[in-house]
């Protein structure tokens, strides 16, 4: 598989330059030459896999000469031992003999290391670039702005790893109490990943991480490589679980049409979801989930695309106004409006409603969603208002409530245990460097860092 640039076909790049490069020149973010088109016989082989081989088989189109089918394996196997659930409010698994009515499901991509769907595609880009870096020496800087769970993850991913520091640029003030201990407490005082905690907003982080890379002098001194999603290393593995997912629900539900709800930020999971379908994933329709930065569900109902700058909100990371993969998500469906809306619908909502939701969830079922999760789940419900028949509803969980600790515990009242790798970053001492968002800062930063 081949890659090109979004802004240029004629640029063109293999993955392994491509996610090392990360963008391209001119800064175009790169896109697969093609995508692998699998037949209904050869999905139903797919789906009968463990999730780690499914993903070997998919992760085998997009790369290059330097994976064979055995490291993919081993790369993937290694990567995902953690489970991938679905489940009902009640509980229930996927399963029609022990739930022949259930509709409703919580896709729960929360059960790797730290905790968020973000650790599916860190940890295969991880070991991917490790693989490729091999034993040549290469050294790499890796660059990576989160709104709160990508940073936790890719520092998770590279921890440790030889040839590769990681800086995490988070907005000061704007991650949840426990993301910014997790993000704050990677390794020891002499650990590869550090933390640096902008003055601004994630949009902020973002332009700068955009702004070092297209500094010439700045990416040959520091080999400089991101690790989010505008890397397409990091968005081709969020489409192994959509893929894999959608299988084992319409093996379950044979005759429903199937719909995802993705609570949205980046538009990364987006892509990796529309990637999934385009390689014949049995999904029927996707449904966005915005908060209060919503210039992609404005755009599905206006068909004007207008970001802005973002706004703090209980999701905080979906707090984006400038949505990295827009240009990918165009360039998926034609750069045509109505494709897009013939695949995607979306629905945003305020704190208040998020809030609300999550206290009626957990009233009515027990089941206790974090504040991103239930604007997904706000609107799967508002998307059913309109469809008559019956259909299996997929919410993606995003990440475990626990994350999100201080803002759930007000809105429920009641204690939300914080698991082990979370009890454990707790424990520890804070380190950052506190820093305005400007290239300069970062520049001199590095100097002494990198
Ligand atoms: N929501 C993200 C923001 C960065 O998104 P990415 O998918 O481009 O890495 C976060 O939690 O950090």
């Amino acid at each position: 598989m081949n890659y090109h640039s979004h802004q240029d076909s004629s640029v063109k790049a293999s993955f392994s330059d491509a996610l090392l490069a990360s963008l391209a020149p001119g800064g175009g973010l790169w896109m697969p030459d093609a995508l692998p088109k699998y037949s209904p016989n050869e999905t139903a082989r797919l789906g009968a896999m463990s999730f780690a081989d499914c993903a070997a088989e998919l992760a085998a189109n997009f790369v290059d000469e330097k994976f064979t089918a055995a490291d993919l394996k081993n790369i993937c196997r290694d990567a995902y031992n953690f489970p991938v659930p679905m489940v009902t409010l009640a509980g229930e698994t996927l399963d029609p003999a022990l739930a022949p009515d259930a509709e409703d499901f919580v896709l729960e991509l929360f059960h790797g290391p730290t905790l968020a769907f973000k650790d599916f595609a860190a940890r295969f880009m991880g070991r991917a670039a490790s693989h490729i870096m091999g034993k040549t020496k290469q050294r790499r800087t890796i660059l990576v702005a989160t709104s709160g769970d990508t940073g936790g993850a890719i520092g998770d991913a590279f921890l440790d790893q030889e040839g590769i520091k990681v800086f995490i640029l988070f907005p000061k003030g704007g991650v949840s109490k426990v993301q910014e201990q997790q993000l704050t407490t990677m390794g020891n005082t002499r650990s590869n990943v550090k933390a640096i905690a902008v003055d601004g907003s994630f949009d902020d982080c973002q332009q700068l991480v955009k702004q070092a890379f297209g500094n010439n002098a700045l990416c040959e001194e520091h080999d400089l490589m991101s690790a989010n999603s505008i890397n397409v290393g990091r968005v081709i593995p969020q489409s192994f679980y959509y893929f894999w997912t959608s299988l084992q629900a319409k093996a379950a539900y044979p005759s429903r049409p199937l719909v995802y709800a993705i609570p949205s930020g980046n538009l990364g999971n987006l892509t990796g979801g529309l990637i999934a379908k385009q390689m014949g994933a049995p999904i029927n329709r996707f449904v966005i989930g915005n908060n209060a930065n919503d210039p992609f569900v404005d755009y599905l109902s206006t068909g004007e695309y207008t970001p802005r700058p973002s706004v703090p909100t209980l999701s905080n990371a979906m707090d984006i106004g400038r949505p990295n993969n827009f240009p990918r998500i165009l360039a998926l469906h034609g750069e045509d409006y109505t494709e897009v809306t013939k695949v995607c619908w979306g629905a945003s909502f305020s704190d208040e409603e998020t809030e609300r939701h999550i206290r009626r969830v957990h009233t009515e079922t027990g089941y206790v969603m974090c504040p991103h999760t239930a604007v997904g789940h706000l609107a799967m419900e508002k998307f059913a208002e309109d469809v008559s028949d019956p259909f299996t509803r997929i919410t993606v969980g995003t990440a475990h409530p626990a994350k999100f600790a201080d803002s759930v515990e007000r809105i429920l009242h009641t204690d939300i245990p914080l698991p082990e790798p979370l009890a454990k970053a707790m424990r520890k001492k804070k380190r950052m460097h506190v820093m305005s968002p400007t290239l300069d800062a970062l520049s001199e930063y590095l100097a002494k860092h990198a």
